[in-house]
C-alpha cells in the first residue's frame, strides 16, 4: 500500500517511519510519502489560508494551493487513490472503515488546518476519485495530522505481515462488535488481587463463556450503542442476560 500525506507540518508525521510502521515500511508492505503543502505556494509568505467568505472566525485553506498539490501528488504514482480528509465534520472512522481502507492500493491524506479546506477541493476531486471526509472522534483538533497517525496505524495493523501475530488483528475487539473484556497475565496474585479462577482452570469452554460475559457486561456498561447495533443473530440465548 502506498500512503501519501499532504500537510504544512510534514515533521509531525515522522512517527509514521518508526516502530510498527517502520518495520512495515522496511518490509515494503507500506510506502509512506510526505509532502509539504507549502511547496505549491508561489508567494514569498507561502500563504495557504485566507479569510472565509461570509465572514466568521478563523481562516480557510485556499483551493488553488490544494489543487496544485493534490494534482501533483496524485500524478506521482500510477495507483488510483482514495482521498481521505480527516475533519470533525466527517463520517465516523470505525474499525469497519479501517478494514475497508486496508484493501486500498493507495491512500492520499489531506491534512486540514485552520477552520478547514475550501469545500470546492473535496467537491472537485470527488468527481474523479473516492473522497472521504472522516472523523476520528467528536472533538476538534488543530489539524488533521494527529488523525492521520491514528487512521494509518488502525489500517496498517490489518495488513498481512505488519503485525507479528496475525490472529490478534482478526480477534480484535470491535471485530465481533463488542468491547474487549479484561486481560490478565502473571503473577497469579498482584497487590492482593488474584487472577479470576476460571482463567486458570484449563476449562476452555468455561473460559470462552466467561470472556464473552465480561465483554458483553463491559459493552453494556460503557457502549450500549454498540450492543444496540449488534445484529440480532450475534447474540445467543446465553447472551440475553445483558
Ligand atoms: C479539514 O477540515 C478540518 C480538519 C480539522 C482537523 O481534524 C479534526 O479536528 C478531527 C478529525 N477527526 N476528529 C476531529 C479541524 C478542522 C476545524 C478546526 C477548527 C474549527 N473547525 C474545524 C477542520
Amino acid at each position: 500500500m502506498r500512503i501519501d500525506v499532504v500537510t504544512i507540518f510534514p515533521g509531525y508525521l515522522a512517527p509514521l517511519r518508526e516502530s510498527l510502521l517502520g518495520r512495515a515500511a522496511d518490509a515494503g508492505l507500506i510506502e509512506v510519502a510526505l509532502h509539504d503543502l507549502r511547496s505549491w505556494t508561489h508567494d514569498v509568505h507561502q500563504t495557504v489560508d485566507d479569510a472565509p467568505y461570509g465572514g466568521g472566525p478563523g481562516m480557510v485553506m485556499r483551493p488553488q494551493v490544494w489543487g496544485e498539490a493534490l494534482d501533483a501528488v496524485i500524478a506521482s504514482d500510477s495507483r488510483p487513490p482514495r482521498l481521505v480528509v480527516p475533519a470533525p465534520a466527517g463520517r465516523s472512522f470505525t474499525q469497519a472503515t479501517a478494514r475497508a481502507y486496508a484493501t486500498e492500493q493507495r491512500l492520499v491524506f489531506a491534512c486540514g488546518r485552520y477552520e478547514g479546506i475550501d469545500q470546492r477541493v473535496v467537491d472537485h476531486y470527488s468527481r474523479q476519485f473516492p473522497v472521504d471526509e472522516v472523523s476520528i472522534g467528536d472533538y476538534v483538533l488543530v489539524g488533521g495530522e494527529a488523525a492521520v497517525l491514528v487512521i494509518v496505524e488502525a489500517v496498517a495493523r490489518l495488513l498481512p505481515g505488519v503485525l507479528g501475530n496475525p490472529r490478534s488483528a482478526a480477534e480484535d475487539s470491535f471485530s465481533d462488535g463488542l468491547l474487549e473484556g479484561p486481560a490478565y497475565t502473571r503473577p497469579e496474585v498482584w497487590r492482593g488481587q488474584a487472577v479470576p479462577e476460571v482463567l486458570r482452570s484449563g476449562n476452555h469452554g468455561a473460559i470462552a463463556r466467561w470472556r464473552r460475559d465480561r465483554a458483553l457486561e463491559r459493552t453494556a456498561k460503557r457502549r450500549p450503542d454498540l450492543l444496540a447495533a449488534l445484529p440480532e443473530d450475534r447474540l445467543d440465548a446465553a447472551d440475553q442476560a445483558f
